[in-house]
């Protein structure tokens, strides 16, 4: 540490001087004014006067020396005490010096002063290291020499301020050292001259980087402890130190009712000791443990909980303690629920849906492969279920769906699973039946039976009783000869095969199906092919009254498959139908009916009327009515010779938009037929509001006439309604005279029918009306 010289005292000074001098001349005036005068006074002998005057002036020189002896030694001996106290003051104030010097230097502060004009007056060995500058280099510069330029405002001002104000103040002040930025707690004070006037100012700042930095942790550590999460900190022994407000607000302790206890006030009662155990340990063993655990809140609600616990370990490598964090999952875990029930379940019966059951079918595959034991696969669809939901309403659909669904449950086994597809089809999976397939046949054959019959006891949907049939098809599986998705297809033909051989029944599976299913898909791919390859035709089928003369045709599909031959519409219509196909081809017959229409127009034969078939899923097309009105201008058909034909079951499916579609048309001139009446579930009401031209009696009807008595009375009635609702009847698949007599004589006015015509390509129809016109 440096420091400036003190000036030395100085030791006698003028009047300390002048006062042996003034006492000696007063003395010797008395002495000269008044001793001869006494002398002679008292002695008039001159001899005697004489030696007295002698011995008077000897007793002068001798009081005089003693006088001026005292006098001298007394002024030594100040001067001699002044000199030690002199000495004694100088060898304090080098003590003092050092003692400032070693306090300086030897303290874990940086301390300095500067003068006024901010250049160091001392300078610390601290001060030194941190700016690593050597105190001689510092003395007499300023700031600029040990910090950079950006950091010196804040330094330079805190010391004006500190001047200014004259008095000690305290700063941090952030500054680079050799240890890096650090932050000092600066103490400042002004220092002064003799006169008082502030000269400089003095500092010491103290290293609080490491304070700065553990404040900052324990901030950061209080907001994160305030975190989302409830927090809990406990001693070793488990006792709740602190908590968080969420804390309070997931479970509803406040910190008063929770300090000092045990987070087993949280405890649920839903785990076994044995849970805890295990946590515990793992806590022990490796100082942390996450899962999920069930809690129970103050108002005794339990949640679950996303729980994570440390242990804190002291300096001495003991748990100190605990710190938990946790989160309120309840929700989480319920949306993922709710999500699986989703994804896996059925909304409206609750059974499991097509996902989860090909799930479980190839479990049971691989449970049947290891057991050597059949399985079943049971597809049951309910029969006309559509017709219950177009005429009484979804809801009342729905109600038989889940009516089902229960009684379907009620007759299979625990380890069985019955799922729903869709709509009205279900699914049975029947497991560990017996080892040989005839056994499983005949134990699979049982539960469908049993169900079948379940499902036909009546229904009571509301108001209504309702009374179900269902067609099932029954796959048994052994090990993984299989897939699921195969055997869901097999078990979906031996249902269609029930369906076809007349609902209400059950059927197995057999390879000739899977045949007849192969040949189906390999007719869907031609089929695609059909349109593309000019492979459809359309044929026409002559219509004639009573009086045996040609009144019309209908135009009938036919595909001349290049390896099949002909392939006729009942093959290939409910194909297109499902795949979609039918649209494009629907159009190409309208479109192909009306180019025809317009070619005999042209051709100076024009035909009075041509039927058209149009399937449910054409009709149902928003822009059908456009379509239609397409065709015939782009063909040039005369729309009054065109003729629709509608099915019953289609004209209910939207009875409204049936109507709606139907004025449409009728304005554009075209006439209706409503094709194999009698065979649906008959409106009357809807029949006497659709624009109708035309019934056509099916040819189930006319099949057995006149014989059998029902179809006579059947025939018979639909001829006296459509007559009396002013419609035109024409009999269709009439192959007899016999058939042809009978209808006639109950006044039915048209016929088609093998008796006149088969439905004939194009140039052969022509051919035949050639031969009516010439019988005409
Ligand atoms: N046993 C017997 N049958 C007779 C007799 N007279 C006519 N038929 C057949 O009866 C069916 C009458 O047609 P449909 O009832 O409209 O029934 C049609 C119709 O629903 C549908 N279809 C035909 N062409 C088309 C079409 O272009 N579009 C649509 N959507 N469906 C069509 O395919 C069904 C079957 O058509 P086809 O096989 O041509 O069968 C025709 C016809 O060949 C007879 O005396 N005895």
């Amino acid at each position: 540490m440096k420091h400036d010289q003190a000036t030395p005292p100085s030791r006698l000074s003028a009047p300390s001087s002048l006062r042996p001098v003034v006492v000696y001349a007063v003395f010797a005036a008395l002495w000269i004014l008044f001793s001869d005068q006494l002398v002679a006074a008292l002695f008039q002998d001159p001899a005697k006067l004489t030696l007295v005057s002698t011995l008077k002036g000897w007793l002068f020189v001798a009081v005089t020396s003693l006088l001026l002896y005292g006098l001298i030694y007394r002024q030594l001996d100040l001067a001699a005490q002044l000199a030690r106290r002199e000495q004694a003051a100088l060898q304090a104030q080098a003590d003092a010096q050092r003692l400032l010097t070693e306090i300086c230097d030897n303290s874990s502060d940086a301390i300095y002063a500067k003068d006024a004009e901010g250049r160091y007056l001392l300078f610390s060995r601290e001060a030194a290291r941190v700016t690593g500058q050597a105190a001689a280099t510092v003395l007499g510069q300023d700031d600029s020499l040990l910090f950079p330029a950006a950091e010196l405002p804040a330094i330079r001002g805190n010391d004006q301020c500190v001047m200014a104000e004259n008095r000690t103040l305290t700063f941090e002040e952030t500054v680079s050292t050799v240890d890096g930025k650090v932050v000092f707690l600066s103490t400042k004070g002004p220092l002064h001259d003799s006169q008082g006037q502030v000269r400089g100012l003095f500092g010491i700042a103290r290293d609080i980087t490491a304070r700065k930095l553990l404040e900052e942790e324990q901030r950061i550590a209080a907001i994160a402890f305030e975190s989302q999460e409830g927090m809990l900190l406990t001693q070793a022994d488990g006792m709740i130190v602190r908590i968080n407000r969420a804390f309070s607000m997931l479970t509803g302790y406040s910190a008063a009712e929770a300090l000092g206890h045990t987070p087993a006030m949280l405890k649920s009662g839903r785990h076994e000791p044995a849970f805890f155990g295990a946590m515990w340990q793992q806590i022990h063993e490796h100082g942390y443990w996450q899962g999920e655990l069930w809690n129970r809140r103050k108002n005794g609600s339990l949640f679950i909980a996303w729980l994570t616990i440390s242990a804190v370990r002291g300096e001495d490598g003991h748990i100190s303690h605990f710190v938990g964090a946790f989160s309120d999952i309840t929700s989480h875990r319920e949306a993922e629920a709710e999500i699986h029930r989703l994804a896996y379940y059925d909304p409206l019966t609750q059974l499991p849906n097509r996902r989860l059951l090909q799930d479980r079918i190839r479990q049971a595959l691989a449970t049947s492969q290891r057991s050597r034991h059949y399985g079943a696969l049971i597809f049951l669809d309910l029969d006309h279920f559509k017709n219950l939901n177009d005429t009484r309403g979804h809801h009342v659909g729905d109600q038989l769906l889940v009516e089902t669904a229960l009684r379907l449950n009620r007759h299979v086994r625990e380890s069985d699973s019955v799922a729903r597809l869709g709509g009205d089809e279900f699914v049975l999976l029947l497991e560990n039946l017996g080892s040989s397939a005839q056994e499983a046949a005949v134990q699979a054959e049982q539960v469908a039976e049993k169900i079948r019959e379940a499902l036909a006891l009546p229904f009571q949907l509301g108001e209504l009783t309702f009374h179900a049939t269902a067609s099932l098809g029954i796959a048994l599986f052994l090990g993984h000869s299989e897939s699921a998705e195969s055997l869901l297809k097999y078990a979906d033909v031996a249902m269609y095969q029930a369906k076809t051989d007349g609902r209400d029944t059950l059927r197995f599976f057999d390879p000739s199906m899977q045949t007849a299913l192969e040949e189906r898909s390999q007719l869907e791919s031609d089929l695609y092919q059909a349109l593309a390859h000019d492979q459809l035709q359309l044929y026409y089928q002559a219509q004639l009254n009573n009086q045996h003369q040609l009144i019309g045709a209908e135009a009938l599909l036919r595909w001349q498959h290049p390896q099949r031959g002909l392939v006729p519409p009942g093959q290939f219509i409910p194909l297109a139908e499902e795949t979609g196909l039918i649209l494009p081809i629907g159009q190409w017959v309208l479109q192909q009916a009306c180019r025809q229409l317009a070619a005999w127009q042209q051709a100076g034969n024009a035909l009075q009327q041509l039927s058209v078939n149009v399937s449910a899923r054409q009709f149902r097309q928003p822009d059908f009515v456009a379509q239609v009105e397409a065709a015939l201008a782009s063909s040039g058909a005369n729309p009054t010779q065109l003729m629709i034909e509608l099915t019953e079951s289609m004209v209910l499916d939207d009875v409204e938009d049936t109507l709606h579609k139907m004025q449409a048309l009728r304005r554009l001139g075209i006439s209706f037929s409503l094709d194999d009446f009698g065979t649906g579930n008959s409106s009357l009401a809807y029949l006497t509001r659709l624009p109708l031209d035309e019934l056509k009696i099916d040819k189930s009807f006319i099949l057995n006439l006149p014989h059998s008595r029902n179809d006579a009375i059947i025939a018979q009635t639909i001829i006296a309604m459509a007559t009396g609702l002013g419609l035109r009847v024409l009999a269709e698949g009439v192959e007899t005279r016999a058939q042809q007599d009978f209808l006639q004589q109950h006044h039915c006015q048209a016929y088609q029918g093998f008796l006149f015509s088969r439905p004939l390509p194009q140039a052969e129809f022509d051919l035949l009306r050639r031969q009516f016109q010439a019988a005409v």
